[in-house]
């Protein structure tokens, strides 16, 4: 993985997966430019843009020029907006639409727009004519971040959250920061939650510097471009090291065993919970846990609660509206978890801020004490 200058104002990072190597470039004005950079890398293909219908009223069209200049001839889907897209449902329409268009295994799937439309788009290029190209154009801050890079791809399940599924990385990630100034408040503090985690994971410098700034990547400008591209520099990295999760690429889980657990209890319901702020209410759950287990000190966990109250994001199980969460519910999905194995727990804990590791073996009965101390403290 390379960091470099690719002109003025946007930045290279490159991620080394061998022959599925591919280049993420975030900076400003990619989508006026994707056309050129998608032909470059893919030439004399054809493409379907595959969005939502937040995005493409907002985006769609200045895609579609990019594109028709560099003749690169498309179609556009547009899908639902919000997490019950990513559904078996919204799966088949999209591969009819897909192979409705006649489009070939050369040519490409283009996503436009957040996590929800890059995980579904994703899927359906890994298995439409056993794989299409796939390229990446996201939309939110968590798709820039997280999402867009890595190539885990699928939809939900009522049992559990991204439980079918393929790796199928991407030809291409165009991290157009501009385009994130459409993106509403809350959103943008959802894709925060995992920015803060690269920090949470390994990287204390990083949450530092956040602490620092995390008002001017709010406001926009260079520290939001500096952001973006240090996450996914760090994303970069742990994806080439280990991009099946054989080993630490399980620690981008941060957070992620408690907070799928709460999304999948919500049924994916955008009112009460988003996927980032699951991330921040579940990492503050892990940074607790660890606390409770004698792991960490009480001052590293309250740094990070402070920080990401700091953004308006939410720490703990009641903040989430609606009805209160059962612990059986919850406990049911923390079984369902990808990373279970041999019918044991794994979970992302930490001795301190940026010295998260992977707990194997967790006992049951500690998650279920612990969790109903926090939701009878929540009643
Ligand atoms: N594959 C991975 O490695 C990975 C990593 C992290 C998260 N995810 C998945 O990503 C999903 C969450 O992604 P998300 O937070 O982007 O959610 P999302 O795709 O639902 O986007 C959030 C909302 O913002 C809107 N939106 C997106 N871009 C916009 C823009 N520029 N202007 C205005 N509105 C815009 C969308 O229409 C949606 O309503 C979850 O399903 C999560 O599981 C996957
Ligand atoms: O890329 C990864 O690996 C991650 O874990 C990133 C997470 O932020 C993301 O939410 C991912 O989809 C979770 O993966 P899962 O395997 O737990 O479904
Ligand atoms: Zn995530």
């Amino acid at each position: 993985m390379i960091v470099s200058d690719a002109g003025a104002d946007t930045r290279t990072v490159h991620v080394d997966l061998g022959a599925r190597s591919y280049d993420i470039l975030v900076g400003g004005g990619l989508v006026a430019r994707a056309g050129q950079e998608i032909a470059a890398r893919l030439p004399g293909i054809r493409a379907a843009i595959v969005t939502d219908a937040n995005v493409a009223p907002l985006h769609l069209d200045r895609l579609s020029a990019a594109l028709d200049e560099a003749g690169i001839g498309h179609v556009p889907i547009v899908l639902p907006a919000g997490e019950t897209t990513k559904s078996f449902d919204h799966l088949m329409q999209l591969v009819d639409a897909l192979l409705g268009a006649r489009l070939e295994r050369g040519d490409a799937v283009i996503a436009l727009g957040g996590g929800v439309i890059g995980d579904l788009s994703g899927f359906a290029a890994g298995i439409v004519r056993r794989g299409m190209r796939f390229v990446q154009l996201p939309t939110s801050l968590l798709a820039q971040v997280d999402s867009s890079v890595g190539g885990k791809t699928g939809i939900n399940s009522p049992r559990g959250k991204n439980l079918i599924g393929v790796f199928h990385q991407p030809a291409l990630v165009l991290a157009d920061t501009d385009i994130l100034s459409t993106l509403s408040r809350r959103e943008f503090a959802a894709g925060y939650a995992e920015v803060v985690k690269y920090g949470l994971i390994d990287r204390p410098d990083f949450f530092e510097w956040l602490e620092a700034n995390h008002a001017a990547i709010f406001a926009g400008g260079p520290a939001r471009v500096e952001a973006v591209a240090r996450c996914c520099e760090a994303k970069a990295a742990v994806v080439a090291d280990d991009e099946r999760e054989d080993g630490n690429r399980a620690l981008l889980n941060l957070g992620h065993t408690f907070g799928h657990a709460l999304e999948s209890a919500v049924r994916y319901d955008p009112e009460r919970l988003v996927h980032g702020e699951g991330v921040a209410i579940g990492m503050a759950l892990a940074h607790r846990f660890s606390h409770r287990l004698g792991l960490i000190d009480g001052q590293d966990v309250t740094r990070v609660e402070r920080h990401l109250q700091a953004v308006g994001l939410p720490t703990r199980i009641d903040a989430i509206p609606g009805p209160a969460l059962d612990v059986d519910t919850l406990m049911d999905r923390i079984a369902q978890d990808k990373k279970v194995s041999r019918g044991q727990l794994t979970f992302i804990l930490t001795r301190g801020i940026g010295q998260s590791f992977i707990a194997k073996e967790v006992v049951p009965d500690d998650v279920r004490a612990f969790l109903s101390a926090e939701t009878a403290a929540a009643a």
